[in-house]
């Protein structure tokens, strides 16, 4: 059911440009493309930050991590592990201190328009209605405006908020918002897709309906995506595989292939015995990391 992996890893992505977050401006160097390597690689990374002291903080110590193209990896972990300074490393907007980081079989040397990100917190522009939102980014990769309002409104229809194209953000609900957060990053087509705590903010039923929506775009998208967590039923819900980091310094601690059909409804997933199984058995060995982590905090 699981192979445990003792080897570190870990990101660190918070939508800094323009585009709400989730362009990224093209680099030349990132755009090879190997046919058959995996969407992303982080081959022993370290990387060590400076703190506010001066003193050197290592937030990912030998971290390896492979993600096949159109899979989907949950990564969880205890906090302020690595867990976003690991997605930071896959974009570009950080380097490793060793260890290389690829994706799709070329060295990251920058940001990659290849890359979708949603994060926890909104990244909507609120001054912009809905459909202008989403229009940003093809507007941004140089479409048309009358073909990427089309597109916009094909993307509003598929997650069900086309009767709501010119409300603000502020007049949405958080699960609308999000709703909107994932058409503005699907309708650039990314081959891959970082999510960070994406859901965090929702409460329980529209998370469940969110983990619905995602699961099916990303079915029809067949994007691989790297989702970071802290709840770790979402993870087994939505994921192909569970990466178990260990207290920081970040390693993978133990990676677990969860073996549940799909489709999955996730609503109904959870009270199934081979769920609460892959529950049992992964929160024991989460837990270790959490308590590490506490325990170190009370230090
Ligand atoms: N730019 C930075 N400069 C200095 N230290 C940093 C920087 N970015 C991250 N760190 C440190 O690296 C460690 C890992 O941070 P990171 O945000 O990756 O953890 P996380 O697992 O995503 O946290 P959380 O679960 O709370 O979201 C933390 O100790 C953090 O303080």
């Amino acid at each position: 059911m699981n192979d445990i992996a003792p080897v570190p890893v870990s990101f660190h992505v918070r939508r800094p440009w323009a585009d709400g977050g989730r362009l990224l401006v093209p680099r030349s160097s990132t755009m090879a493309i190997e046919k058959n390597a995996p969407a992303i690689e982080l081959i022993n990374v370290s990387r060590r930050f400076l703190s506010p002291t001066g003193k050197s903080l290592t937030a990912l110590r030998d971290f390896t991590m492979t993600v096949e193209r159109g899979e989907f990896v949950a990564v969880v972990g205890p906090t302020g592990c690595g867990k976003s300074t690991t997605l930071n490393l896959v974009t570009g907007l950080a380097s490793p201190s060793a260890g290389e980081v690829r994706v799709m079989g070329a060295p990251v040397t920058g940001i990659d328009p290849r890359i979708g990100f949603v994060f926890q917190s909104d990244a909507l522009f609120p001054w912009r209605t809905v459909i202008e939102n989403v229009m940003a980014g093809p507007l941004f990769r140089g479409r048309a405006k009358p073909d990427a309002a089309a597109a916009a409104r094909d993307w509003l229809a598929r997650v069900g908020l086309s009767r709501f194209e010119q409300h603000y953000p502020h007049q949405l609900s958080g699960g609308m918002r999000k709703r909107v957060a994932l058409a503005q990053t699907f309708i650039n087509g990314p081959e891959i897709l970082l999510m960070d705590e994406p859901f965090s903010a929702l409460d329980v039923q529209t998370r469940v309906l969110m983990h619905e929506e995602l699961l099916r775009l990303w079915s029809e998208a067949k994007a691989s995506v790297v989702f970071v967590t802290h709840d770790l039923e979402e993870a087994i819900a939505l994921a192909d595989k569970v990466y178990v980091l260990t207290a920081g310094p970040a390693t993978v601690k133990s990676v677990y292939t969860i073996d549940l059909p799909r489709p999955r409804v996730v609503a109904d997933i959870r009270y199934e015995q081979s769920f609460i199984n892959y529950s049992r058995t992964i929160w024991a060995d989460l837990k270790e990391e959490v308590e590490t982590s506490y325990a170190r905090a009370a230090a």
